[in-house]
């Protein structure tokens, strides 16, 4: 039992170089020249220290053998080995030097690999993982010192590696002395190795723990500091309360690192107590034997030097496995989120097997990961090639839910949708993404300038000028882009320098623009893409809307009975099921639910 427990607690302070290796992999692997150089000056700097206390035994030694023989004593011999302590000295520092410069060229390259790692990582993953906050706690945990603690594991597993290196060559030192000394010392240092290497542990999962409060006092930072938030934030009064609510956070943490820090340094005093008297009661009894004669002035020199530098090497390295265990906890953070398993291999197809079908929706059901109440029931529905379909339902009937398993953002549990003739999973992500135009109710503003923010619809043709142009003409966008001071090129948002912002309306038409950029795509995804303009715009774009999407397919939200009537066809889902499906004037004459909307708006028009 006992034993098991012992092997356990060794087991648990060896993890300490668990991630060690991978670390130095990582190092490898972003600059192999630098890692040599980083090991070499290494092994130089901890080996030269025991070199040094050598050195001065020799001297002292000499300078006692010519003191003794008066004045024909050689003088020659002690100056050399003078000379040589000083060699050994200006190579010390020359490598100690030498390994502040590689880490701090390693800082750069490896924070660089570390966030590069983690972004292509996140570039891969599903849209299911980013509403997951689990997932997002693994997110933010790696991203969090990401620049700097895999360097620091590196730099505390290579410097360790040099104190181990000084300890065994004092330790081979000392054995001339005593076996007994030598291992007394290593069995008083081993309380301090292991409490060192116990409150790090726990100092990790605190942080590992922590990740959701962290990330909410994130959230409550953004409120507060972001112009988006902001107008709200005043007018609602919310500052106080948000504030309070960052602050009772901030309190609950404290409270837990002020504890740990406590016992930590308790302990850790405690503890390194054992190893100083069992350094000094050494350093005594050494003392003893000079006194004795039993061992030369030379060998005591050297013995005290070993003496004070491996106390201090030895807390040295206790400092390293301390905040390596957290670095390399960090790792494992890091590797968690690295590893996570990224979905199934996608489909390579580039092409249908009859390009005239175009898309299918088969007996396709939906829920949401989590949910226990379907998004989308048994929806069956077809559009030919240059067909225009619009999907009508109240406030959460699923109708963006059928747009995001069109564009395979998410995946069908079952039934199946098929692109000329070729089941979407089938596919080609790539290629299949590069036929979809789509506007989302919440697409993104960005922080770049006019021009781009309608580019983005297309990167092969990010700058191109013509593009943008056609593009601003068909979203409507064209008039208001020319009354603003730099035209295409004028920045948006208040991010950066000169930004400019754009009321709702405006940017919805810079967004309608920037589905129409992909002007290459046969697929056309328009969730509620009016919206917020005003009647005039609204009336043009339905006026164009046939013109400027001749050979596109589209699917067409709203909730505006006038948009929805450019549709060749109309679909009313509720609760995730198909209701009615016709024209407008097929369903005006059913009287079904769509007659019955479409009757109230007009009503309201009147
Ligand atoms: N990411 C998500 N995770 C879990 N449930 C979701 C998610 N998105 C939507 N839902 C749920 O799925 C259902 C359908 O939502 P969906 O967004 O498709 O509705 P909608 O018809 O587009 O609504 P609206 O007219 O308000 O835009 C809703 O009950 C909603 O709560």
């Amino acid at each position: 039992m006992k034993t098991k427990k012992n092997r356990n607690t060794l087991r648990q302070s060896l993890a300490v170089f668990r991630y060690s290796g991978r670390a130095i992999g990582l190092v490898w692997t972003t600059s192999r020249a630098l890692t040599i150089i980083l090991a070499t000056l290494t092994l130089v700097a901890g080996l030269l220290p025991a070199a040094i206390a050598y050195i001065g035994k020799l001297i002292v030694d000499a300078v006692v053998l010519s003191a003794q023989a008066g004045a024909d004593g050689d003088i020659s011999r002690p100056l050399m080995y003078v000379g040589l302590e000083a060699i050994a000295v200006i190579l010390l520092a020359g490598s100690q030097r030498g390994l502040t410069i590689c880490q701090s060229l390693l800082r750069a390259l490896l924070g660089q690999r570390v966030n590069l790692l983690i972004l292509e990582k996140s570039l891969t993953l599903d849209l299911k993982y980013f509403e997951d906050s689990e997932f997002y706690d693994k997110l933010l945990n790696a991203r969090r010192e990401a620049s700097v603690r895999p360097l620091s594991l590196v730099n505390r597993t290579f410097g360790l590696v040099q104190n181990a290196l000084s300890l065994v060559t004092y330790g081979i030192l000392l054995v001339k002395f005593s076996v007994w000394a030598v291992i007394v010392l290593i069995l008083a240092a081993m309380p301090a190795f292991i409490g060192e290497t116990k409150f790090a542990g726990e100092a990790f999962r605190l942080f590992s723990w922590r990740a959701p409060e962290t990330r909410q006092q994130h959230y409550l930072e953004n409120l507060l500091a972001r112009e988006d938030f902001v107008t709200e934030v005043k007018l609602y009064q919310l500052g106080e309360m948000l504030l309070g609510r960052y602050r009772q956070l901030f309190n609950n943490l404290y409270g837990e690192d002020r504890d740990l820090t406590l016992r930590r340094g308790w302990w850790g005093y405690l503890l390194s107590l054992v190893s100083t008297t069992a350094f000094y009661l050494a350093y005594g009894w050494i003392v003893i034997e000079t006194v004795l004669g039993k061992i030369s002035l030379g060998d005591m020199t050297m013995y005290l030097t070993v003496f004070r530098q491996g106390q201090s090497t030895f807390s040295a390295a206790l400092t390293s496995i301390g905040g390596m265990y957290e670095d390399n906890l960090y790792l494992s953070n890091l590797y968690d989120f690295l590893e996570e398993q990224t979905p199934q291999p996608w489909g390579t197809a580039s092409k249908g097997i009859n390009p005239k079908d175009g898309i299918r929706f088969e007996n396709v059901s939906f829920t949401y990961p989590g949910n226990l109440k379907p998004a989308l029931q048994n929806i069956s529905l077809h559009l030919k090639p240059g067909e225009k379909l619009a999907i009508v339902g109240e406030n959460g009937s699923g109708k963006t839910t059928l747009i995001k398993l069109l564009t395979r953002l998410y995946t069908p549990d079952s039934g199946r949708i098929t692109l000329d003739g070729l089941d979407l999973q089938e596919w080609d992500v790539e290629v299949l993404r590069r036929r979809i135009g789509v506007i989302f109710q919440n697409f993104v503003r960005y922080q770049f300038t006019v021009g781009e923010n309608i580019g983005v619809g297309d990167v092969e043709y990010l700058e191109d000028t013509n593009r943008w142009q056609k593009a601003a003409q068909k979203g409507m966008a064209q008039p208001f882009i020319n009354q603003l001071p730099n035209s295409f090129q004028t920045q948006l948002g208040r991010w950066f320098k000169g930004g400019q912002e754009l009321s709702g309306g405006q940017w919805q038409k810079i967004a309608l623009s920037r589905a129409f950029m992909r002007s290459r795509a046969d697929i056309l995804v328009l969730d509620e893409p009016t919206s917020a303009m005003d009647a005039q715009a609204e009336y043009e774009i339905f006026n164009h809307f046939r013109t400027v999407t001749k050979n596109q397919m589209v699917f067409l939200i709203s909730h505006r009975f006038s948009t929805v009537r450019m549709a060749d066809n109309i679909m009313v889902i509720e609760s995730g099921k198909v209701v009615e499906q016709g024209t407008h004037e097929e369903l005006l004459a059913t009287g079904g639910q769509y007659a019955k909307l479409f009757l109230l708006q007009a009503a309201g028009y009147q």
